[in-house]
């Protein structure tokens, strides 16, 4: 395997820690970061890990090199006049929607990634979408560095993808939550107990995953192997068919995500 990219060279700054900048910032610690070249400032102080320093405003004894940007994008004026001034080499910004443009606007800084994480980072199995119009060796390994810990880190060459990226990967995981406990309402209303229910649910969605994600065959092949002729998966692989029912459904749902990240990006211009 190769050798993961060493982290960016501190002070780093965490601005908001909630969700998802306390899983991207425990897994860089199990990872190995430093917790004495990291500060966390909050609104609240809560959600942040310990050990590591936690203050409201930004601190004043030391410049970031890193400036990690993960309020939300609704909250990103409030922030942004405390952190003009600060001028970090590199601004990451994990905010859904909110382009480069708009960030460098209100946050200077030597370069700008945008970021978009989701949610299994907290494990090391996430994925994370890059983008920055900086063409700078330097940045780009550093941003990689970052993400790299994180699971899955793929650079997106153009901007105008990021809302796409985003409703798959970024949303990704809570369709995806949301399917295994209708998968297992479904188990459950065939009358299986509702913990076994969840339980055959949850490992049968991890064995796929893994599974699909090791194998040389593409995901249909792999559902044809399942389904055997006159049997019982492809009764049910019909209904999932007819009419494209659920690739319709999909559709509609990471439109309904995509057209909401492209709002919050016209608000933030
Ligand atoms: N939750 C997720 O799965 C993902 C979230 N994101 C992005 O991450 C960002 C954060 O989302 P969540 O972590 O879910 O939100 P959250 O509400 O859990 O966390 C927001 C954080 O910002 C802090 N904050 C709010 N106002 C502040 C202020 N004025 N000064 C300092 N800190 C302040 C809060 O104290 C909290 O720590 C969003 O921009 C979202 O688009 C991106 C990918 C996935
Ligand atoms: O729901 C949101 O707006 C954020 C962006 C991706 C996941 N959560």
């Amino acid at each position: 395997m190769m050798p993961r990219p060493a982290f960016p060279v501190g002070p780093l700054w965490m601005i908001g820690c909630g969700n998802m900048g306390g899983a991207m910032l425990r897994r860089w610690l199990d990872a190995g970061l430093d917790p004495a070249t990291v500060t966390v400032v909050t609104r609240s102080g809560a959600g942040v890990p310990d050990g590591i320093r936690s203050l409201r405003a930004p601190p004043v004894d030391e410049r970031a090199a890193t400036l990690v940007l993960a309020v939300k994008p609704q909250q990103l004026d409030a922030v942004a006049p405390m952190l003009a001034s600060i001028r970090p080499r590199l601004l990451v910004s994990v905010l859904a929607g909110v382009e480069e443009p708009a960030l460098a606007g209100r946050i200077p800084a030597g370069a700008v990634v945008r970021a978009m994480p989701n949610l299994p980072v907290a494990i090391g199995r996430g994925v994370t979408a890059l983008f920055s119009s900086s063409a700078d060796a330097g940045v780009r390994d550093a941003a990689t560095a970052l993400a790299a810990p994180l699971g899955l880190a793929e650079w997106i060459a153009d901007e105008g993808m990021f809302d796409a990226v985003t409703a798959l990967a970024g949303c990704g995981p809570g369709f995806v939550f949301r399917f295994a406990d209708a998968l297992a309402a479904a188990g459950t209303s065939l009358g299986l107990p509702q913990d076994q229910a969840r339980r055959l649910a949850l490992a049968t969605l991890a064995g796929s995953a893994e599974m699909a994600l090791t194998a040389d065959e593409a995901p249909a092949t792999l559902a044809d192997r399942v389904a055997s002729l006159g049997g019982s998966t492809r009764e049910g692989l019909n209904v999932l068919d007819r009419d494209d029912a659920l690739v319709d459904l999909l559709r509609r749902t990471l439109a309904a995500s995509a057209r909401r990240n492209a709002e919050m990006a016209a608000a933030a211009r």
